[in-house]
C-alpha cells in the first residue's frame, strides 16, 4: 500500500507554480520520492513542488514545512508555496498572520487583500553556502557559460543562496533566451554540487525585472518566487536596481523588498486555491519504469 494512499490534499498554485499542499500534522509521515515522482505525472497530478505540512519544532509556528520537487528531490525553500501554505492556513483558522519554519529558517507571513507577504529570510553569497564545488572570491559573477565556447547565449551569473542554491544569467533580449535548452546542463553543472535552480534574467529598469527559471527538480515553471528573490538581491547588490524591484515572471508579478534595516527578503505576491481530494492508490503507484528512482 501506498504510504500516502487516502491522506487528503489541496491543489493550489502562486502565479502557475503548481503546488500541492498536504497537511500531514495529524498523522505525519515521510513523502517517498517515488511516490511524489508518481504523483506529478502529467496525468495524475501535475505539480512542481509538494508542500508538506508536519507538527511545529518551535514555538509560535504553524508547522513544519518539507518541500518536495517533481523528481522526489527535496528544496530549502519555495516562496510561491510558502504563500500558498500561508493561505491555506489563513483559510484554515482565521489568522491572516502566520509562522512556518522549514530546514532554512521561520517563513513569516501575513495574508492582505492586496497579496500574501513572506519574509523569505536573509540572502547568503559565500561560496560554500551556496553551495560551489570550491573557493570563489567573488559570487556577484562566476565562470560559467552555456552555449557555444566562442559566442556563449548564457555566461557569467550570479549565484547567491536565499534558501536554496540560485544562478542568475544576465541578458539583454529575454524573450531571445531559450532556458529550456540550457537549463538541464546548467541544473546539473559540477560547479554545482547540490544542483541549482537556473534564471535567466533581464533588468528593465532600476525597480524592473523580467525573469524566466529553469527550476531545479522542476525545469521550466510559469513562476518561481524564491527565483525572483535571488533576482532581486543580486541586481541590487551589483548595482542594476534598487532594494525594491517588481519581478516579471510568465505567470505574472512578485514584489521583492530587501529590507535595508535586517537585509530580509520580503515576497509580495497572490496565491490561489483550486481544489482538493484525497490521494488513491492509482494516483501514487507508478507502472514499473515511471518514477523509479
Ligand atoms: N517554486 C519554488 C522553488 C522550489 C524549490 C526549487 N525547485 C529547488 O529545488 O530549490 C519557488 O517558488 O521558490
Amino acid at each position: 500500500m501506498a504510504a500516502l494512499e487516502n491522506r487528503p490534499f489541496v491543489k493550489m498554485n502562486g502565479l502557475g507554480n503548481e503546488i500541492v499542499v498536504l497537511d500531514l500534522r495529524d498523522a505525519p509521515l515521510p513523502v517517498p520520492p517515488a511516490e511524489a515522482r508518481a504523483l506529478a505525472r502529467e496525468d495524475v497530478l501535475p505539480f512542481d513542488q509538494i508542500m508538506a505540512l508536519y507538527p511545529p519544532k518551535s514555538e509560535g509556528t504553524r508547522a513544519f514545512v518539507r518541500i518536495i520537487n517533481a523528481d522526489g528531490s527535496e528544496a530549502g525553500a519555495c516562496g510561491n508555496g510558502t504563500r500558498c501554505i500561508a493561505l491555506y492556513e489563513a483559510g484554515r483558522t482565521g489568522d491572516n498572520h502566520v509562522v512556518f519554519e522549514s530546514v532554512a529558517g521561520l517563513l513569516d507571513c501575513t495574508v492582505a487583500p492586496e497579496g500574501i507577504t513572506a519574509d523569505m529570510g536573509v540572502p547568503h553569497f559565500g561560496w560554500h553556502d551556496i553551495p560551489l564545488a570550491g573557493p570563489v572570491a567573488d559570487t556577484r559573477a562566476i565562470e560559467l557559460q552555456a552555449g557555444p565556447a566562442e559566442a556563449p547565449v548564457l555566461r557569467a551569473p550570479s549565484v547567491v543562496n536565499v534558501g536554496n542554491p540560485h544562478a542568475i544569467f544576465w541578458v539583454h533580449d529575454i524573450e531571445a533566451v531559450d532556458l529550456g535548452r540550457y537549463g538541464p546542463e546548467l541544473e546539473h553543472h559540477p560547479v554545482f554540487p547540490e544542483r541549482a535552480n537556473i534564471s535567466a534574467a533581464q533588468v528593465v529598469s532600476p525597480d524592473h525585472i523580467v525573469l524566466k527559471v529553469w527550476e531545479r527538480g522542476a525545469g521550466l515553471t510559469k513562476a518561481c518566487g524564491s527565483a525572483a528573490c535571488a533576482a532581486a538581491v543580486s541586481a541590487a547588490r551589483i548595482g542594476l536596481t534598487g532594494r525594491r524591484v517588481t519581478v516579471t515572471l510568465p505567470g505574472g508579478d512578485l514584489v521583492i523588498d530587501w529590507r535595508e534595516s535586517d537585509d530580509h527578503i520580503l515576497m509580495t505576491g497572490p496565491a490561489v486555491f483550486e481544489f482538493d481530494g484525497r490521494l488513491t492508490a492509482a494516483m501514487l503507484d507508478a507502472p514499473t519504469g515511471v518514477g523509479a528512482a
